[in-house]
């Protein structure tokens, strides 16, 4: 369960940033229940923002950077973020959602089922993970470097 906290009001007109910076998911799929607060956006293959807003029984499913590997590219890690309201009543509410994610076993090897065999390089699932962890905390970079840009 993910809790994004109430924000602070905005008086200047400054424009807020994120509530959870661009990045791709790393694993296979990703469940997304959220509650009534709108937020979310995905990244469409026209680089435009879409909104993902939430409704009642709506659950997003997202494709992950393993999922992209094992068809070849065929599923795409769609980039995604969650902006912070400039309504003020928005802002004074939290925000919850309920994320389920799931991957492989640690020691297996993820290489592409479809398409191209070398379109990506196998990867061992549990050194996939550390290292996107290790890129997102230590280096800020939320979005996988080995998969091809847009
Ligand atoms: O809170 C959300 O709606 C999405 C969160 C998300 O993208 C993530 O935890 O990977
Ligand atoms: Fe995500």
């Amino acid at each position: 369960m993910l809790h994004y906290p109430p924000l602070p009001t905005v008086t200047d007109g400054t424009v807020c940033g994120d509530r959870c910076g661009e990045h791709t998911d790393y694993g296979i799929i990703t469940l997304v229940f959220c509650d009534s607060q709108p937020g979310l956006q995905v990244l469409s293959r026209s680089a435009r923002y879409l909104d993902a807003n939430p409704r009642p029984g709506r659950v997003l499913v997202n494709i992950g950077d393993l999922m992209q590997r094992w068809t070849g590219g065929r599923l795409h890690s769609a980039r995604h973020r969650v902006l912070a309201p400039t309504d003020p009543k928005l802002r004074s509410q939290p925000r919850y959602s309920l994320v389920y994610f799931t991957q492989c076993d640690d020691e297996y090897i993820v290489r592409p089922l479809l398409g191209d065999p070398d379109s990506f390089p196998p990867v061992k699932t549990g050194e996939h993970m550390r290292r996107r962890f290790e890129e997102t905390f230590q280096l800020g970079q939320g979005i996988d470097p080995q998969l091809p840009p847009l």
